[in-house]
């Protein structure tokens, strides 16, 4: 990977400056040898200079060489002086050449290393992201992978289904035949039903009289019906007493309900001066509802009877069948949008209603519609389910397809049919289609007996049908999730708590790593769950409250740029004290939350800022309705569990919290909702949370700085149902009263204490 950003200059390699004041010889070593370093240079006269050569005469002759030697030294001596002088003057200038030349550049070098090594950081970052990406992606893969299995597997089944309702249908019209023929009158007018079947492709008439109670033919693409008309609206049968007429009919009814309503709204918008856009946001929902109102409902499919115009003990038995079913989940959602959109329309301007909310109303509604869906499917699945791969493995539960309401046989019918191999002490819908039923034995013999006389043979009983049974088990009773419910919010502002903020980035990466370090480099204690450390006071799980008398300290240094940030906090008033003296960082291990709390209104101020680190987490909120009561001997600030009743009176919502991230709770946010991250089990199978349509992996670990004001004096907030300063006095009337009258509790949460929860 190229090195963006930094441009490697090349360097010419070190060139020798040969400072011309350099005695030749030196520059003669400096050029032959380049590697070795340079000899100090040996002194000799100059090669260029001209020798001193006097004429000589005899006489001089004789003293020639003692005034030749003297002249010679003294020259000697001079050139030696001379070289001396000039190297004397050549030091200083060398070492100026050396720090000129060499040391940027080994400072240069040495700055190359540095983002190289930052480079090289990055990459094996980005490289552990790109694994971690890796492993999702391979492990949706694998869900994607058998969800598409089960589709096939109950495809084929349904194939195979068909084919033999297909059969039996061809062998009923084969009998109805015969019978007619039998009894002498054709009520068999093949020709003009065939017609109309053509014409239409709504209905084949193929029989009107049988005369009984008894089973009652009716095809639909999805197969054969037999349906009692003695019980015609069990199971989820819909019966729709109407021709193929209401087809138009509703669609216009529902283009004058829409048109009615887009008008009246529209009104409302320009007699309230909202925006263009406001107004245009809603006519275009209303036109949807319209439109997938009257378009997509004839043409879904559901399981329908049609009763005809002559007699209740004439039926027909629809191909394509009149697919109108009175409460549709389209209808449902068109429903519920338009009075929520009327109703905030009017409500705009009062406190708590904003038009801003539009935005979200169709996806809210549509997934409202889908947990409304999900549990009306919970509700009809019944909690048996059939082992995988262990379907012969006997139990008392037996799971039988091509048995039930849908194709006419009543619960009755089935429980007495299958009662003479023992005790049945149940009969259950196995799904919604009326095709497939759970019988319960009270014993698992008498479910082995069953199996092995009905499975894949045909039961006198049931008029010779042919079953296919398999062993079923009983679920583990489970919560309908709850968030199915709710959405996951990304934003503070899409989350609509006062009080909570949320900004996203609040620390770079290498932040986050230098505090992760700071706080993996010293003392962790650990509670059951997770660790945590503390910094300013102490925190004390039992009593959830500061040990006020204990001051451990200034907060550490490596968080004084945080809260040197805290100061400038986006959305918060100026005489806000944001000088925070606590600290706790809680380490949460994969899969491990925080149960329902309040932080102690006595025990901290207002403000409580949540800086994630390392991983994500979804936090959760609650709102308790007014006036519901509370455990004297409880803390106000936790909520053990839910009991039902409880539960369908909180509000919850619910945001996605992403590494260095810091969430703000304030006001209302943080005195009157419980905050908590839901647990997921360990051996969950992809670990992973649901945020919209994106599925979110837990990451192995998430570090939370929480940083907190402890308080001076009572608290005085304006949430006394949930302040503990202001519920202490009251807790001690509600105290007196309990012993005195001993009267039943009204509300059921018990809140026992554990030192670890929060
Ligand atoms: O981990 C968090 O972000 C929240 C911690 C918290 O709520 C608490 O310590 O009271
Ligand atoms: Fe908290």
């Amino acid at each position: 990977m190229p090195l963006s950003g930094f441009a490697i200059k090349k360097r010419p390699p070190f060139a020798r400056v040969i400072p011309p004041w350099l005695p030749p010889l030196y520059a003669a070593t400096c050029h032959s040898s380049s590697s070795s370093p340079p000899s100090f240079p040996r002194l000799r006269p100059h090669p260029h200079r001209p020798s001193f050569h006097p004429p000589r005469t005899r006489l001089e002759k004789r003293g020639a060489n003692g005034t030749f030697l003297v002249v010679g030294l003294a020259g000697f001596v001079l050139q030696l002086l001379l070289c001396l002088l000039r190297l004397r003057c050549s030091i200083p200038s060398i070492a100026t050449q050396i720090v000129n030349g060499v040391l940027p550049m080994v400072w240069s070098l040495e700055r190359l290393l540095n983002e190289m090594q930052i480079q090289l950081e990055n990459l094996v970052w980005e490289n552990k992201e790109l694994e971690e990406r890796l492993l999702i992606a391979t492990e949706d893969r694998k869900v994607i992978e058998m969800v598409l299995k089960e589709i096939e597997e109950e495809h084929e089944k349904a194939v195979t289904r068909i084919d033999l309702l297909e059969n039996e249908l061809q062998e009923l019209k084969e009998e109805n035949m015969r019978s007619n023929e039998v009894q002498g009158k054709t009520l068999w007018n093949s020709k003009s039903h065939y017609e109309k079947d053509v014409r239409s492709r709504e209905s084949i008439l193929i029989g009107t009289d049988y005369g009984s109670t008894s089973m009652h033919p009716s095809y639909n693409r999805r197969g054969l019906s037999l349906s009692d008309p003695e019980e015609p609206r069990e199971k989820g049968m819909i019966i729709w007493e109407a021709e193929d007429p209401c087809v138009p009919l509703v669609a216009a009814l529902f283009t004058v309900v829409g048109i009615s309503l887009g008008s009246v709204l529209e009104f409302f918008s320009t007699i309230r001066n909202r925006p263009a856009s406001d107004a245009v946001a809603l006519l275009s929902i209303n036109w949807f509802i319209l439109v997938v109102g009257s378009v997509a409902t004839p043409n879904s499919q559901h399981p329908t009877v049609v009763r005809g115009p002559e007699s209740h003990k004439s039926y027909k038995i629809t191909r394509t069948t009149l697919q109108l079913p009175p409460i549709d989940a389209t209808i449902q959602t068109g429903a519920v949008l338009s009075v929520m959109v009327t109703f905030m329309l009017l409500f705009d301007g009062v406190p708590g209603f904003s038009l801003n909310f539009i935005g979200n109303l169709y996806a809210y509604s549509r997934r409202g519609s889908a947990g409304c869906l999900c549990l009306t499917m919970n509700m009809m699945n019944s909690r048996f389910t059939r082992f995988k791969g262990l379907e012969n493995e006997p139990t008392p539960n037996l799971f039988v397809a091509n048995c039930g309401p849908a194709v006419g046989m009543s619960f009755d019918n089935i429980e007495s049919a299958f009662g003479i191999f023992g005790k049945v002490v149940g009969v259950h819908a196995a799904d919604e289609t009326g095709t497939r039923v759970i019988v319960c034995f009270s014993e698992v013999n008498a479910a082995q007996a069953a199996f092995k006389a009905l499975n894949g043979l045909p039961c006198a009983d049931l008029g010779g049908r042919i079953m296919h049974i398999s062993y079923s088990v009983v679920r583990p009773l489970q919560k309908v999730h709850k968030d199915m419910f709710f959405l996951v919010y990304f934003s503070a502002s899409d989350l609509g708590i006062p009080g909570i903020y949320l900004v996203h980035d609040f620390i770079t990466v290498e932040e986050e790593k230098r505090l992760l370090a700071e706080v993996d480099n010293r003392q962790w204690r650990s509670l059951s769950k997770r660790r945590v450390q503390h910094y300013g006071y102490e925190f004390l799980y039992e009593t959830r409250n500061i040990d006020s008398k204990h001051f451990l300290g200034e907060l550490p240094s490596f968080v004084s740029d945080i809260l040197q940030k805290i100061l400038s906090f986006p959305g918060l008033g100026r005489d806000q004290n944001k000088e925070m003296d606590q600290l706790t960082v809680n380490e949460y291990p994969c899969g491990v939350g925080l149960s329902p709390h309040i932080d102690t209104h006595s025990a901290f101020d207002e403000l409580i800022f949540s800086l994630s680190t390392a991983g994500p987490c979804i936090m959760e909120f609650r709102r308790y309705p007014e006036g519901t009561w509370c455990h004297p001997t409880a803390s106000v600030n936790e909520i053990h569990e839910d009991t039902p009743l409880l539960s369908s009176y909180i509000t919850r919502k619910a945001i996605f919290l992403p590494p260095r991230s810091m969430l703000l709770m304030s006001g209302e946010g943080r005195y009157a909702w419980h905050h908590y991250i839901p647990h997921r089990k360990v051996n969950n199978f992809l670990q992973v949370d649901r945020v919209g349509e994106t599925a979110i992996r837990r990451s192995s670990r998430r570090v939370s700085f929480t940083f907190r004001k402890v308080r001076k004096g009572p608290c005085c907030c304006p949430y006394k149902q949930n302040c503990d300063s202001q519920l202490e006095c009251k807790n001690q009337q509600v105290k007196q009263d309990i012993v005195q009258s001993s009267l039943p509790l009204k509300r059921e949460a018990f809140c026992p204490t554990d030192t670890d929860r929060i």
